[in-house]
């Protein structure tokens, strides 16, 4: 079989290519038995014991028709729902609800909740899937409706005895998982028809049941979780999945109708538009192109090694690995991304930087169970500290200063239109830009969080808000007064003021050592900095956990 390493450079995987690409696993092996946290304390300890192989089964030994619902998890590799609905079944049926209540508005807020840049991205990422489905002898069913009426309707038509998809954990996607149960309830033969929804565990690095501790006992600090992770567990290989996995179900036409059209934008409500050609790079939506990108990193520009030195950066394609988008949509597993890296530290080098991916992506994983231990408390305005008695602004003159990127500030402006033009923006863009929201224009930070979740490709209700609260103080952090002083972070992140230049076009005129601080030159501040312009004050952050050049690493290295 084909290795990644060994796939066309710079280019899509072509289709020939796929199916090869999608079987590869490693050989390491998961140490838990599902369920093992409920049993277990957190005890740290230094060796991990192996209890056992827990290899996935492609065997077929299913009766029947089974039906996977696709939802934020748009791929075939490393695919435990697609997967088990395959083993479970004689005939299987792909299923996609386009769901309008996501190209309805925001909570609070009242913004497009699914801006166009993300909903064209992720109308790709079906088209995709589907394209990849028919290859393995199955295809998509497209449908638009509540996944509550809609899932029901099609295991009615085709008498399937379970649905198989991948869990959610925030209360929207959760209350359509418990409406979906009920909707199958109410099919004939009631509750004991026995359609069942069976919900797995599929979109973190480490499995939810591998965790040694419970979700209510998640460590409210990030590196005691980490600590626990990576002494206590193994991150599971990826699946390996069937070549072939056809056939559907016979006459499914005559059953459910025409596979159905991926809707356009107007379809959707929403305009075309493209990302700009000033971003990082062009995100193609879809399992394809996410292991084109995988392969492009990692094996052709050999940028994994150099990950932790380049990953604060702001301008070009490959300061950081920018998987996020495909990440957020499923269209890429990241144990499929933890087997890439054992590879290439096998292969090629075992670094800092090959290990802060997979920091990186504990993050994630963190907050992805911390959304399951404080439920909508990640959302609310007190968040998961039920801080009280902070004074939030919803001045809209400075909020719509900050989300046009008009405030005076280059640095914080240049982020903004990157933002708005593209739907991306760096990791350290981000943390400048909500501490000065929240601290500088004291700002009721879920409209950051809201217009993140408008713009952002890679939304995912998890890491914004688990950032958002972070870096608002009423988070996941010891620190409650984290300040990103904005001319430190130009001076340190973008000493020549190229980034500010590339995005606010006028400032290009000005000396280099200006453009972050251009005075007369541009727009006059909207409001003075809390600590003024010397880029010190009472509590400023250059020490931020996301790990920046500044700071000694030594302590969380496992090395
Ligand atoms: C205010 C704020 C809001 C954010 N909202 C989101 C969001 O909605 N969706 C999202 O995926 N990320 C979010 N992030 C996290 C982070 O900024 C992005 O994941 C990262 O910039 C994506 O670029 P990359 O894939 O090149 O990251 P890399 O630096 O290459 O990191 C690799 C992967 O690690 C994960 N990761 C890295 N940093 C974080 C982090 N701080 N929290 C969680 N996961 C992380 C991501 O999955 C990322 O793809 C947010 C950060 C902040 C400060
Ligand atoms: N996937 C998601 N994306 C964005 N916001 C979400 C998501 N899931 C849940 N939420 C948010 O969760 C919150 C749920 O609010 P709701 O009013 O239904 O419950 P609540 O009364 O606030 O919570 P509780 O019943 O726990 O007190 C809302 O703020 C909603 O926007």
């Amino acid at each position: 079989m084909p290795s990644l390493s060994a796939l066309p450079a710079n280019r899509h995987l072509s289709s020939a290519f796929l199916p090869a690409v999608l079987d590869f696993a490693t050989s390491h092996h998961c140490r838990s038995s599902p369920g093992a946290w409920k049993a277990r304390r957190f005890v740290v300890r230094l060796t991990v014991s192996a209890s056992g192989d827990r290899a996935m089964s492609t065997s077929r030994k299913g009766t029947g028709t089974a039906v996977v619902w696709f939802r934020n998890d748009l791929r075939i590799s490393d695919n435990e729902a697609l997967l088990k609905a395959w083993q479970s079944s004689q005939a299987l049926v792909p299923l996609y609800v386009v769901d309008p209540r996501l190209y309805g508005t925001t909570y609070t807020f009242g913004f497009p909740k699914t801006g166009e840049l993300r909903a064209q991205f992720m109308m790709e990422s079906v088209a995709d899937l589907r394209e990849s489905l028919r290859k393995r002898g199955l295809d998509l069913i497209v449908r638009q409706g509540k996944p509550e009426d809609i899932v029901p309707s099609i295991v009615k038509s085709i008498g399937a005895h379970t649905v198989f998809a991948h869990k959610e954990t925030c209360s929207e996607e959760t209350a359509v998982e418990t409406g979906v149960k009920k909707g199958l309830a109410k099919l004939e033969g009631g509750p004991k028809s026995g359609v069942r929804l069976d919900l797995v565990w599929g979109g973190t690095l480490y499995h939810l049941d591998d965790l040694p501790f419970s979700p209510a006992e998640l460590p409210d600090v990030y590196t005691q979780f980490r600590k626990g992770v990576e002494y206590n567990c193994k991150i599971r290989p990826a699946l390996k999945m069937p070549a072939q996995m056809g056939p559907l179900p016979e006459n499914l036409p005559d059953k459910v109708g025409e596979p159905g059209d991926i809707p356009n934008m107007a379809d959707l409500g929403l305009k075309y538009r493209d990302q700009s050609p000033l971003g990082v790079m062009h995100f193609e939506g879809g399992e394809t192109a996410a292991l084109a990108r995988l392969h492009d990193y990692f094996w052709n520009k050999d940028q994994l090694k150099v990950y932790k030195e380049t990953r604060n950066g702001m301008l070009g394609a490959d300061y950081s690995t920018k998987f996020s988008p495909w990440l957020a949509h499923g269209c890429l597993s990241p144990r499929t991304i933890h087997d890439e890296v054992k590879r290439y530290e096998s292969e090629r080098v075992a670094n800092d930087s090959t290990y802060w991916v997979l920091f990186e992506l504990i993050w994630r994983d963190y907050f992805r169970f911390v959304s399951i231990k404080y439920g909508n408390a990640f959302f609310h305005i007190g968040g998961p500290r039920k801080v009280v008695g902070k004074s939030w602004s919803q001045n809209s003159v400075l909020f719509e200063a900050w989300r046009e990127g008009r405030t005076g500030y280059p640095l914080i402006d240049a982020n903004m239109k990157e933002l708005a033009a593209t739907g991306f923006m760096s990791n350290r863009g981000r943390q400048i830009v909500c501490s000065f929201m929240v601290r500088d224009l004291g700002l009721d930070w879920r409209m950051g969080a809201e217009w993140f979740e408008t713009c952002l490709l890679d939304y995912d209700p998890c890491s914004n808000y688990g950032n958002w609260t972070y870096g608002a103080g009423v988070g996941n952090d010891p620190r409650e007064d984290r300040y990103f002083s904005i001319p430190k972070q130009s001076a340190t992140y973008d000493p020549e003021g190229e980034y500010v230049a590339h995005w606010l076009p006028s400032l290009k005129q000005l000396p280099q050592k200006q453009r972050n601080s251009p005075g007369d030159a541009y727009l006059k501040p909207i409001v003075p900095l809390k600590f003024g312009m010397g880029g010190g004050g009472g509590k400023p952050n250059n020490y931020s956990r996301f790990g920046n050049k500044n700071r000694s690493v030594g302590k969380v290295s496992r090395r």
